[in-house]
């Protein structure tokens, strides 16, 4: 069973990290963009991840990281055209991941016309928690995602808000892209998203299911 499966170290696998944007209304409308009607997908490299211990890293062409935390989906089983109504299946666990955005690389591309991948992409903008089992969260789309930095509350939301289900979004993409086991699907992130800087503390949590604190660094 996909539920028993040990996926701790699924953020070592080097596996792809599929990302929904603007799944929540209320992020969407933060920053002015209008709520889709079909899931906004784009990619991380398996080298934006970054376990705790280890800092989330401003890059060199940003002067201005975001925070957006995410309820993180990790595939226990792959597959291709995967029906909703099977999509749970494939799920093996959940983990806690920060969307790391460098907010005026991602206003330039969207200006432009050119993809993300410089504002969402690089080394460490995808810090993730430990994996959480299957059966630690018993209702993936009801559950409170809260992110503090410095001790200040900027964003928490819950995942009932979500625009597009965990398994609209599995069968959704396993049609494009197929899921290999240790994948790793972000969900979207909740309104309050917001500028980090150096030497911030980023402390991160899925109601008191699990927490998680990332301290952030300017890239020398
Ligand atoms: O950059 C954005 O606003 C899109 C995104 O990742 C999200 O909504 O989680
Ligand atoms: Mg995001």
């Amino acid at each position: 069973m996909a539920s028993t499966k040990n996926l701790s170290r699924f953020w070592e696998w080097g596996k792809k990290i599929i990302c929904v944007g603007r799944n929540y209304a209320e992020h969407a409308k933060e920053l002015k963009n209008t709520v889709p009607t079909e899931p906004v997908l784009f990619l991380k490299s398996p080298t934006a991840y970054v376990k705790e211990g280890a800092p989330a890293v401003i890059p060199f062409y940003s002067n201005n990281l975001h925070h957006e935390v995410e309820l993180g989906v990790v595939i226990g089983k792959g597959g291709k055209d995967i029906p909703q109504a099977l999509a749970m299946d494939h799920v093996g666990g959940y983990a806690l991941c920060l969307d790391m955005t460098a907010r005026d690389v991602q206003d330039k591309c969207k200006e432009k016309g050119l993809p993300w991948t410089l504002a969402k992409a690089f080394d460490t903008s995808c810090p993730v928690s430990d994996f959480i089992p299957k059966d630690k969260i018993q209702d993936p789309h009801n559950v409170k995602i809260w992110l503090k930095v410095n001790d200040s509350l900027r964003q928490e939301g819950s995942t009932s808000s979500m625009i597009f289900s965990i398994p609209f979004l599995i069968s959704y993409i396993s049609k494009i892209i197929s899921l290999e086991e240790g994948d790793l699907i972000l969900t979207g992130t909740p309104k309050g998203v917001a500028s980090v800087q150096e030497n911030d503390e980023m402390v991160a949590g899925i109601d008191d299911i699990i927490s998680m604190t990332f301290k952030v660094e300017k890239h020398l």
